[in-house]
């Protein structure tokens, strides 16, 4: 029969386990899928004792067997396996190579004491071949082999309970109870003469083994008996692992999925020469091969097409039913990870789902996170919109944001509750906490932006309500323009106010900061007034020079004054500056409170009445306006100091003097113009000293005519040359001027009367020729006249 088609070889005889082989073994007879449905069987012996000949009619293996005419040597070299064929349960078999063998030499016994204890460690039960004959001899070729299974069973820490079962190959005609009691006395007496760890010095074998015997006929002589007696014996193989069968308790079995990595350790260990911890190796085996499937199912789920397109899709959107597909996803995952670790230690297969699931869930994090983060997005944006309409339809402030906010919390609550995973106990608190957040901010930023546009709307109606008026108030500067001030500012103030607060009541603020905007927008108002009294007393300049010329040029009924003479040019002057005076000083301080001042009567003691301030304040200071702070008024309420004034009052005289000289000397002209006559005294002086010519003139009344005629012509230069408006210009370019234009005048006029004669000739002789001699006497007037030039 050939081994090789079927069996598989476990661990050559060089100590290597073949992993490879076994792993292809176990898929082949589809071992994984026993769970814990399946039996180990093992036969050790002396070498060459038909081992691999019971095996195979036990089990109808096709493990190797010697070929019996070639002689007694070993074949199997070793541990080979193989699947037992059409034996329920699944019933794995192994060969192991014979003791006592004399290919390893007799002192080799450390590869017979490793399989040994490895067949005890992985075996439900181990059938140990044995000659009929060797019962009851002290040289029995199976009581070394017996020596070192006890042996090797004290290396196994908590070992499970192996059936031991001797068969007696060969056997005679002794009975079986004869045979069997001399067996069992002298294993007991093996058993006995092992040495033991202090803990299993009393143990009775009874607790590592069940014991049990039978005998075969030979194969070789009585071939038909042999294989009826095997027959029998395969009966007891079956179910032997229900209660009451052949094998032991199972305590230390490993699921068939875990079976290969449990083989592989054990020999590891074995080989290492260390004890064999079967009840921490269960454990070590279960925590690998839970291990292995957990990763193996791990990775499936990273590979499921169904997860993987639910975590792209929920990056950039919201998935629809997002929880139900991933606890279902993640359920099936788990499933399949139970199923194939069901057979493994409770306590490590518990352990690694756990792990399995915090890994699913680790996995599955973000995405849960994303999908909150697109539900607590979305929401906000909801809030904002509702939130938006609401202040649009006209609801107030705080019942919108309120409204509007459990509303958003609510419906994040329930969309949160569409995206749970049944495994996670996960917490979407903190969103929720982070939405309250962020719609709060929200809120807050939208109250802000309304609180400012609310309080900028009612500034600017002050600024339009005060600032032309208080203009216009200061400019009129009397002892009115601060009390109407203050009434106006008072006024506009209420109004104000009480507009305002009725539109504070939608917002449900505290009373404190309610008045804190009330008192900041009251600071305003008054801020308003004294930023343009401010910008007034910088033009104060401009405004007292403006009153001044306007009192000074202007009569009581605003009519432009002709300085003719008889004005009192210092009453005006006087007048007007005092209403200059007044303006400075109403200009000089804010007064809006009730406090009493002394600038204006300081100011006017000393600036208009200097002299007077001088020997009144003599006692006290040199100058009562040297100072930077008028007294009882304070710095924040003072326009103008009183050093300010001081220089703006010479600023101020010093550009209006020119005014009042100019004033002054227009009058002065105007009183020369009209005083044209000589003075009394000159007017007789005249008559006494020109009294002879007087008379000489009476006396011969051609020089009156002469004198008339030279009038005559010098009244006609006079119009010519316009005179008056060539000396307008002064004296000296007049007299240039006039002289340049003399002789073209003369000629001028002299052509004049020269064709006047000459056309009075030609209509009337006579007249031609009176005509003629005036003309000569105006050319001889005029070149008289000129010779007198
Ligand atoms: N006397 C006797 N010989 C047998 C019996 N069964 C098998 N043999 C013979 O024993 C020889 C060895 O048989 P195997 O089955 O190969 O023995 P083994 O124990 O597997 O040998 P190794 O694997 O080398 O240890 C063969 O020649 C068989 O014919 C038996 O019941 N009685």
């Amino acid at each position: 029969m050939d081994k090789e088609c079927c069996s598989t070889h476990l661990i050559d005889g060089d100590g290597n386990f073949n992993v490879e082989g076994v792993d292809h073994f176990m898929k082949e007879v589809k071992l994984s899928e026993c769970g814990l449905s399946y039996a180990v069987v093992a036969i050790m012996g002396p070498q060459s004792s038909g081992k691999s000949t019971l095996m195979n009619h036990l089990f109808n293996t096709n493990f190797r067997e010697m070929d019996a005419f070639k002689g007694r040597s070993q074949t199997t070299k070793g541990i080979w396996m193989a699947r037992c064929v059409g034996m329920e349960p699944c019933t794995v078999v192994m060969d192991l190579e014979g003791t006592d063998g004399r290919e390893r030499g007799e002192d080799d016994t450390a590869f017979e004491k490793q399989s040994s204890l490895f067949a005890l460690a992985v075996s439900d039960i181990v059938l140990i071949n044995m000659w009929c004959h060797d019962i009851g001899r002290e040289q029995a070729a199976n009581k070394p082999l017996l020596k070192t299974v006890f042996q090797v069973m004290m290396r196994l820490f908590s070992p499970r309970k192996t059936t031991l079962l001797f068969v007696i190959r060969d056997k005679t005609r002794t009975p079986l109870e004869n045979l069997e009691p001399v067996l069992r006395e002298d294993i007991q007496k093996i058993w006995d003469s092992v040495p033991k760890p202090e803990a299993h010095r009393e143990t009775p074998l009874s607790d590592f083994f069940n014991v049990e015997v039978v005998a075969l006929s030979s194969f070789e002589e009585k071939e038909e008996q042999f294989k009826e007696q095997v027959a029998s014996l395969r009966q007891r193989f079956h179910q032997s692992i229900a209660p009451g069968g052949l094998a032991g308790d199972r305590r230390g079995v490993v699921p068939a999925s875990g079976f290969s990595f449990s083989a592989q350790q054990i020999w590891k260990v074995i080989k290492e020469n260390k004890d064999l911890d079967l009840p921490a190796h269960k454990v070590m085996v279960a925590t690998v091969r839970c291990e292995e499937i957990a990763s193996e199912k791990l990775s499936s789920f990273t590979e499921n097409a169904e997860w993987r397109e639910l975590e792209e899709t929920v990056q950039t959107q919201p998935v629809r039913g997002f929880g139900k597909k991933l606890t279902s996803i993640m359920d099936a995952c788990l499933k399949e990870y139970d199923y194939e670790a069901t057979f493994f230690d409770e306590g490590v297969r518990t352990a690694k789902r756990k792990n399995l699931e915090d890994k699913l869930l680790q996995l599955v994090q973000p995405a849960y996170q994303s999908m909150l983060g697109h539900i607590r997005s979305g929401a906000l944006d909801k809030f904002k919109e509702a939130f938006n309409n609401a202040l649009n339809e006209g609801k107030g402030f705080s019942a919108a944001a309120r409204d509007c906010a459990r509303h958003c919390i609510s419906q994040f609550d329930e969309e949160v509750e569409g995206v749970h995973i049944e495994q996670s106990n996960w917490d979407s608190s903190k969103v929720r906490e982070k939405l309250s957040r962020e719609i709060e901010a929200h809120t807050e930023s939208v109250q802000t932006a309304k609180l400012s546009e609310l309080t900028s709307t009612y500034e600017t109606k002050l600024d339009e309500a005060l600032s032309a008026p208080v203009e216009a108030l200061l400019d009129g500067a009397s002892n009115d323009t601060w009390p109407a001030i203050k009434k106006l500012l008072q006024r506009e103030k209420e109004k104000a106010v009480s507009g305002f607060s009725g539109a504070l009541t939608g917002f449900e603020m505290d009373n404190s900061a309610k008045d804190k905007m009330v008192s900041k927008l009251e600071t305003h108002a008054r801020g308003i007034v004294e930023a343009k009294a401010k910008e007034e007393a910088g033009r104060v300049l401009i405004r007292m020079k403006d009153r001044f010329t306007t009192l000074f040029s202007h009569d009581a009924d605003s009519m432009p004054r002709v300085w003719t003479g008889k004005e009192d040019i210092r009453g005006i002057t006087k007048t007007a500056r005092s209403a200059s005076l007044k303006l400075l000083s109403i200009m000089s301080a804010i007064r809006l409170d009730d406090d009493v001042d002394n600038i204006e009567s300081l100011l006017s003691l000393a600036l208009m009445d200097p002299n007077a301030a001088a020997s009144s304040n003599k006692s006290i200071t040199a100058d009562p306006l040297a100072s930077s702070s008028w007294e009882k008024v304070p710095s924040s309420r003072t326009l103008l100091t009183p050093v300010q004034c001081k220089s703006l009052w010479r600023q101020f005289k010093t550009e209006t003097e020119y005014t009042v000289s100019q004033a002054v000397s227009a009058q002065d002209a105007n009183k020369r113009n009209n005083n044209w006559l000589p003075p009394p005294w000159a007017i007789v002086a005249l008559l006494i000293l020109g009294f002879n010519e007087f008379m000489t003139l009476l006396r011969n009344p051609l020089y009156l005519g002469f004198i008339f005629m030279v009038f005559l012509l010098f009244k006609a230069l006079w119009v010519q040359l316009d005179v008056s408006n060539e000396f307008r210009l002064g004296f000296l370019p007049g007299i240039l001027s006039v002289s340049t234009k003399f002789l073209p005048t003369v000629m001028n006029l002299v052509r004049k009367l020269a064709e006047e004669g000459t056309a009075a000739a030609t209509a009337n002789p006579d007249r031609n020729a009176s005509a003629r001699s005036n003309s000569s006497e105006v050319t001889s007037s005029g070149s008289a006249h000129n010779k007198s030039q």
